[in-house]
Order: C-alpha cells, then sequence, then structure tokens
C-alpha cells in the first residue's frame, strides 16, 4: 500500500466476531488501525433471577473480548463510556415508546444517534479518516458523486434496514468492510486470523435487554402495573384483561389468554385508554401507512416514488407507491395490503438493492 492510499481508521469493536474481523482485515490491508468499544450500558444493575450476572453484547467481557483482539492484531485500543448518552438517546426513547403504545427500534436510534454521530465524532477527534463497522451493508459512491447505501451481500445478514438514516456527510467517512461477504466467509477469515473470537455466537436481538425479556426491562425501568387494561374488539366488546399494554405488539397472538372460536390476534394498542385492542387475520392487514420523520440518503427523485419497502427488519421488500409529504411525512400505499403494520417502527424505501431512505410508522393506513 502506498503512503498516499493508507488510511487511519477507528473501527468500533464490539467484541464480536464481526467487528474484529473488520479491524483484522483493514490491518492487514496496511491502514492504521485503532480499535474503540462503546461502553453503553452498566449490566452489573442486572442479575439473572438464578443469581448469574448476564452477559450480552456490550457487557464488559465482550468489552475484554474487543481488548485481547485489539492486542492480537497489535492496534491501539480505546474504551469511551457513553453510558449517560446511550440512556438519554436510546434506552429513554425504548421505554418511551413502548408506554406510548408503539413498538420501537432502538437499533436504528443508536446507529442513528450514538455510533454515527457520537462515535464518528470521537473518530474525528482522534484524527481518523474513517470509521469502520461490521454492518452487512454497502456503500459505493456513484457517477453522480453521491453516496449509495446499498443492501449487504449475504441475505441472511444484511443490516441496511438499520442505517436508513444515515445522511451523505455520514456516508463520507463510514466503511463497511464486510458488506460484500457472507457470514461464513467472516467466521472463516476470523479463523484465518487465529482470532479467539472465532466462534464467538451471534450477538442477541436488542444488546441491552438481558436474555431478550423486554418487559421485565421496561418494569425495572419504570414499574410494573401501570397501563393495566382492558382486552378489546375493534367494536368496544370487551373479552378480557392485560397487565399492561406495553407487552402487547400488533400482530401479537400469544397471551392474550383469551378463549375464542377464531385465533385472535393484537390489531392496536391504544396507551391512553390502556386498551389492546384485537381481532382476526384479516383486521391485521393495511392498504398503507404513514410515516414521519423521513429522511433521505439520497434526495427523493420526485414527489410520488414507485419502490418498495420493508415494515420490519425481518419483512420481505414489498412493492409499494411513496407519496413524500412537507414536513419530513410520507404516505405509502402498498401493492398488496400488508399484515401488522406496527407504529415505532421503521420504514425503509428500497430501490432495488440501495436504500433510498426511511422514516418512522405513525399509524396504518385505513382500509
Ligand atoms: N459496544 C460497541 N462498541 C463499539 N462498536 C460496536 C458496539 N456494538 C456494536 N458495535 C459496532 O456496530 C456493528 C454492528 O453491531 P451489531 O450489534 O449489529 O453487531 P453484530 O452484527 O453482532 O457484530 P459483531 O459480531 O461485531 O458484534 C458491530 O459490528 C460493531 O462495529
Amino acid at each position: 500500500m502506498t503512503e498516499k492510499n493508507r488510511k487511519r481508521i477507528v473501527v468500533a469493536m464490539s467484541g464480536g466476531v464481526d467487528s474484529s474481523v473488520t479491524a483484522a482485515l483493514l490491518k492487514e490491508q496496511g491502514h492504521e488501525v485503532i480499535g474503540i468499544s462503546m461502553q453503553v450500558w452498566d449490566y452489573s444493575k442486572f442479575t439473572a433471577p438464578d443469581g448469574e450476572k448476564f452477559d450480552t453484547c456490550c457487557s464488559l467481557d465482550d468489552i475484554h473480548d474487543a481488548r485481547r483482539v485489539a492486542e492480537q492484531i497489535d492496534i491501539p485500543f480505546y474504551v469511551v463510556n457513553f453510558e449517560e448518552e446511550f440512556q438519554r438517546l436510546v434506552i429513554d426513547d425504548f421505554v418511551d415508546e413502548y408506554f406510548r403504545g408503539r413498538t420501537p427500534n432502538p437499533c436504528v436510534r443508536c446507529n442513528q444517534r450514538v455510533k454515527f454521530e457520537l462515535l464518528l465524532q470521537k473518530a474525528r477527534e482522534l484524527g481518523a479518516d474513517l470509521l469502520a463497522t461490521g454492518h452487512y451493508a454497502r456503500i459505493e459512491q456513484g457517477a453522480d458523486g453521491l453516496f449509495h447505501l446499498l443492501r449487504g451481500d449475504d441475505p441472511g445478514k444484511d443490516q441496511s434496514y438499520f442505517l436508513f438514516t444515515l445522511s451523505q456527510d455520514q456516508l463520507a467517512r463510514v466503511i463497511f468492510p464486510l458488506g460484500g461477504m457472507t457470514k461464513p466467509e467472516v467466521r472463516q477469515l476470523a479463523t484465518r486470523f487465529g482470532l479467539r473470537v472465532a466462534e464467538k455466537g451471534e450477538s442477541q436481538e436488542i444488546c441491552f435487554v438481558p436474555d431478550n425479556d423486554y418487559v421485565r426491562f421496561l418494569e425495572d425501568e419504570r414499574g410494573a402495573g401501570s397501563l393495566a387494561g382492558e382486552i378489546v374488539d375493534r367494536a368496544g366488546n370487551v373479552l378480557g384483561r392485560h397487565e399492561g399494554t406495553y407487552r402487547y405488539t400488533v400482530g401479537q397472538r400469544r397471551g392474550l389468554g383469551i378463549a375464542h372460536p377464531h385465533p385472535l390476534y393484537v390489531v392496536g394498542v391504544d396507551a391512553g385508554t390502556c386498551h389492546v385492542i384485537v381481532g382476526s387475520k384479516e383486521e391485521l392487514l393495511a392498504p398503507g401507512l404513514s410515516a414521519t420523520d423521513v429522511t433521505w440518503v439520497v434526495p427523493p427523485a420526485a414527489e410520488t416514488l414507485e419502490v418498495s419497502c420493508k415494515i420490519r427488519y425481518r419483512h420481505h421488500p414489498v412493492p409499494c407507491t411513496v407519496r413524500v409529504l412537507p414536513g419530513n411525512r410520507a404516505e405509502v400505499r402498498f401493492g398488496e395490503p400488508e399484515k401488522s403494520v406496527t407504529p415505532g417502527q421503521a420504514v425503509v424505501f428500497y430501490s432495488g438493492d440501495e436504500v433510498l431512505g426511511g422514516g418512522w410508522i405513525d399509524a396504518a393506513a385505513e382500509g
């Protein structure tokens, strides 16, 4: 590598396989690599019911793993403490959203407000040209000079959905070296580099929620028992009672505790009246949605776009028409009615493999 191509790159290291391989790859390519782990949550607050300490993605064990990898590949390594910021910018929003009757996506918030904002700033302060993460997504600069955000090549791992808030400025300073690889290829590389984390499992769904028990997490944060109320159908008939609206999400079937001739699903959550609204599978269908806080990776080409969208991470993109509205809003009409449009989740717009932008689902459109 020529001195000109050699860059100073900060790698966001979680202690997992992906970011460890990212750091090792960039180091092998001859860059000046600096590892940083963010400490975002104090796990000593949490103890499992059996008295064991929880081990989750950003625990001290993971920071220890990241440090050991950094030592092994011989790069400087720092830990930044973002606990206060993470609480304010990610966790408070997560809890507030559930208590408003919505189902939040904290990973998008973390990317938007912490990784590609605060951490990117830190990277700058360290004089880095670029920030690298182990995300499975691709960034390409087009002939138009714009940076384009594309799906990762591994369809099972693609994380582009979580990155829709990235701006041109951010994309210019970020790289995703694993975007063109599959997870098995990344594991092979980890083995080739002899990284001690090569066999480490996948991180859990939400890094700060021990055991994925989000209800327990919410109740630890805000106390149990509030927002208890009635389970009703769309006509207002009372079918049962529940212990808190935040325990329910649109599309949920289990945990209703109601004997009924047909399967019942949660079709709405109203934290104002403390109602969990249930209905048939057909009642889960909606022709579209309205979105707020819409941002664009690349400027929209017209006021009405024929594209596809994902309305949750594990959703196959579906054809839709997007009407771009003033005030960073959008109205989406699906080609065919879609199940379980969930307020609080992100809707992300795609043109083929490219992420055009996205926003936050405010409400399902009426039939
Ligand atoms: N606590 C952290 N400190 C620094 N960087 C982090 C942290 N958590 C996540 N990241 C960065 O964000 C990327 C995506 O995070 P995600 O939680 O989706 O991890 P992942 O896909 O399980 O990857 P990994 O195997 O690296 O943990 C990671 O590859 C890493 O670069």
